[in-house]
């Protein structure tokens, strides 16, 4: 699919102690990267939990708190323990989330729509929240998907360091690959902490991103039909 058949919209609306890490590789420290459709990005060298640790040590250092006083000392291993949280993605295959798909005998032919799919997710400038919701539909093409594996495909994504545009072509574009139906169309809107609580400081503002395909980009009636059901996004954003 080529950038220009792509219809993608983005708008904003108001409302010391150094970690080296292992210089050899062995089967237990490479992980694979993270799965982006058919092809996965170069495995990453994962550290040890005690190196992840001492970084967090050292952050703390860097926060110009001690690390070593009562209330720090169990903060390693939970910071870590968060990050497994945060960043469970990925493990995540999301197309294998997807793979497992139903026959539809009875000629549902319908467009399919979870909307407000809660997420919470981590912008990868400055690794802090971004809490949204994601509104996902398709047209199937014979074969239906379990409905929670959308939801699945959208913390797959979202339990990774993400910028909104990628994280949104991405829930599309792995729902178009392995179900091949005849449209999809992806709506996520969501507030950026890195806006709200540091630099800017512009509480109230939602970022709102969209990626249609298929019959959801070439046939308005099929949009409108979409948008009309999700609502208008932005309004249904908590503050
Ligand atoms: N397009 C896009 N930008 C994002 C997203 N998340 C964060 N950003 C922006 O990424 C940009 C990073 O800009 P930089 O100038 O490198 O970083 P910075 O100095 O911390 O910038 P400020 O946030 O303006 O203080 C900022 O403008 C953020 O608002 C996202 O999902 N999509
Ligand atoms: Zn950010």
């Amino acid at each position: 699919m080529t950038g220009a058949a792509e219809a993608r919209e983005t708008r904003i609306s108001e409302g010391s102690q150094a970690v080296t890490p292992p210089k050899t590789t062995t089967a237990e420290n490479v992980v694979p990267g993270p799965v982006h459709g058919r092809r996965s990005a170069p495995p990453v060298q994962k550290p040890t939990r005690a190196e992840a640790e001492a970084a967090v040590r050292t952050l703390l250092r860097w926060a110009g708190d001690d690390p070593n006083r009562e209330g720090l000392l169990g903060t390693p291993d939970r910071v870590v323990r968060s990050y497994e949280e945060f960043f469970a993605g990925y493990g995540e295959d999301p197309m294998e989330l997807l793979a497992r798909t139903f026959e539809e005998t009875d000629g549902y032919d319908e467009m399919v729509v979870l909307k407000g799919i809660r997420f919470e997710s981590h912008c990868e400038h400055h690794m802090v929240p971004i809490i949204g919701k994601a509104h996902v539909a398709y047209l199937p093409r014979k074969r239906v998907v379990g409905i929670s594996k959308l939801a699945r495909v959208v913390e797959a994504y979202a339990k990774r360091l993400q910028i909104q545009e990628k994280m949104t072509a991405q829930i599309a574009n792995s729902i178009d690959e392995v179900l091949q139906p005849l449209g999809v169309a992806v709506v996520v809107e969501a507030t950026h902490q890195c806006m709200t609580t540091r630099g800017v400081h512009k509480p109230g503002v939602t970022m709102v991103t969209s990626r249609m395909l298929g019959a959801f980009r070439d046939d308005d009636k099929t949009r409108r039909e979409f948008l009309s059901m999700i609502g208008n996004p932005s309004s249904s954003m908590e503050a």
